[in-house]
């Protein structure tokens, strides 16, 4: 039996594939972790949408494109995106969004960026009044190696707010750090309720040493969330 979050995560999926990508499309990007597994089993069961291109934003969505045997393609190559469909750690009423639990950040901002839509996916835990308040792992931020405690002390010292922690995020089943598909890590910096989510973005992303900020704000359109009773509640951006 599938348990109440993962029936959400797949009503949502579901959902967002029927409502936003049709057969006249010709580019999809692809998300990355457990909610976009079931996107993309949706994809493949329309058959009328195995002809497009999908770009994916990781390895782990590399392999579901081509396991899935759909049409890869690269974000040189396609760099405008017709919609892109991913997860999300948090989100907000005005669809600002933390992204990066699984580190996957920079190539889903890339990804994201280029589409002319930018649909997300959740269940219902991702629900949030204000971001920092249910996602309380630290907004995710991908840095250069070498700049790693650069980085941390800047976040400390530099920002109009504080962090209440920022922490190097360490591998499991691996001694050390977490490494992106870029080579980079990831320190994750919790700030608490996050006023103005867009500013502090921006703020993080001029600290040199930092690739790209788990902090998606004012970018995507519209939000699916698979709720605990199977039905799903959608949010437009205003
Ligand atoms: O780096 C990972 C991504 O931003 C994911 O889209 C996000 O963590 C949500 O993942 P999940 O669908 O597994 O909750």
């Amino acid at each position: 039996m599938a348990s109440a979050v993962e029936k959400g995560k797949k009503v949502a999926a579901y959902r967002a594939v029927d409502e936003n990508i049709t057969a006249d499309h010709k580019v999809i990007g692809i998300g990355s972790g457990s909610t976009v597994v079931y996107a993309v089993e949706r994809i493949l069961q329309r058959k009328e949408l195995q002809h497009i291109v999908y770009i994916p934003t990781s390895f782990q969505s590399r392999l579901l494109i081509t396991e899935g045997g759909l049409t890869l393609g690269s974000i040189e190559q396609f760099p405008e995106i017709d919609v892109t469909i991913d997860g999300a750690d948090e989100v907000d009423s005005q669809l600002n969004a933390i992204k990066g639990g699984g580190a996957c950040q920079f190539q889903e901002m890339v990804v994201a960026k280029a589409a002319k839509k930018f649909v997300m996916i959740a269940d219902y835990r991702k629900k949030s009044k204000s971001l920092g308040t249910e996602w309380v792992k630290g907004v995710p931020i991908e840095v250069v190696p070498l700049a790693y405690k650069v980085v941390m002390q800047a976040l400390n010292s530099q920002l109009s707010v504080k962090p209440q922690f920022t922490k190097l995020r360490m591998a499991v089943q691996k001694a050390g750090p977490v490494v992106t598909d870029n080579g980079n890590f990831v320190i994750d910096a919790h700030f608490g309720p996050i006023a103005d989510p867009y500013k502090l973005g921006q703020e993080i992303k001029l600290l040199t040493g930092v690739l790209e900020v788990g902090l998606f704000c004012r970018m995507a359109e519209i939000a699916y969330f698979g709720e605990e009773d199977g039905s799903v509640d959608i949010w437009k951006r205003q």
